[in-house]
């Protein structure tokens, strides 16, 4: 149980990496605050039938709001906040040279300044709170690496995880670690239609030492692993979490 009676916030909570990181952190003892932007009855069913505490929070990332509304929802059902995985994110492929502006616009305040506002607030509370924390940041390979039809999402994803590099600095004082997670290529809703051309896919799949793309489950240790206090000196840091794809040139 190495997330006993904590309790954490989870963006983008509803499905795909969010919702397996959720469930996940319940399995290890946590009560978890669902932020989410369609339906998130599937993943609160799957954490209290594990018997831990859950609440499900509607709201978009992208709005400064939300962030406080997530934190007031965590202090109103479990008393604080311990831990924030912000995940929630967007990847909308297009082609580089007739990107649409509202396109750029949308992924960047989806992913980088809803990282940023959730990550404030919740910063803010734990700071409060003065017993610590950890944020964790889902940044991707893609902040190494660029991709031809992501050239509005790589900028969000290196954008992620310097975020944390720079609140790791600001908030150290405060007993608060920061951060990020870079999986690979995750099978989820995010790139359902990218991988449905089966070149590509088996092109993903020949790169990967592994020998299979990720499911979202294998981001649960990982980010179980820097929440809790196994992970007490790491702050700063990027894990990449992609089968071995990203250092694999020949
Ligand atoms: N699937 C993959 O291969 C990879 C995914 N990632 C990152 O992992 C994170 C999760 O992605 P997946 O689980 O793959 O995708 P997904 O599409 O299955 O899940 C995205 C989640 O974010 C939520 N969301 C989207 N826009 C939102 C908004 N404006 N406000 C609040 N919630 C919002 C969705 O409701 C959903 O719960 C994203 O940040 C993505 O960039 C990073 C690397 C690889
Ligand atoms: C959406 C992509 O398929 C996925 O997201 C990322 O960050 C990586 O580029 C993955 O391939």
């Amino acid at each position: 149980m190495l997330l006993k009676d904590k309790t954490v916030i989870v963006t983008g909570g509803s499905r795909g990496i969010g919702a397996a990181v959720a469930i996940g952190c319940a399995q290890h003892g946590a009560n978890v605050v669902v932020s989410h932007h369609s339906n998130a009855d599937e993943v609160v069913a799957a954490i209290q039938a594990l018997g831990r505490g859950v609440v499900a929070v509607k709201g978009d990332v992208a709005d400064p709001a939300t962030g406080s509304l997530l934190v007031q929802a965590a202090v109103e059902h479990f008393g604080g906040v311990d831990v924030l995985v912000s995940n929630a994110g967007i990847c909308p492929f297009h082609a580089f040279l007739d990107m649409p502006p509202e396109t750029l616009k949308r992924t960047m305040e989806v992913n980088l300044h809803g990282a940023y506002f959730v990550t404030q607030a919740v910063a803010n509370r734990m700071k409060e709170q003065g017993r610590g924390g950890s944020i964790i940041a889902m940044s991707s390979i893609s902040a190494l690496v660029g991709g031809e039809f992501q050239t509005h999402y790589t900028p969000t994803k290196a954008g992620v995880h310097s975020l944390m590099q720079s609140c790791a600095i600001a908030l150290g004082k405060y007993g608060i670690r920061c951060n990020s997670l870079l999986p690979g290529t995750i099978l989820t809703d995010i790139n359902k239609d990218d991988l449905a051309d089966l070149d590509k896919k088996a092109y993903f799949e020949k790169r990967i030492p592994l020998g299979r793309l990720g499911q979202p489950e294998d981001l649960v240790g990982p980010a179980v692993f820097l929440a809790s206090d196994m992970a007490q000196y790491v702050t700063g840091a990027a894990l990449l979490v992609d089968g071995g794809m990203f250092v694999n040139l020949q």
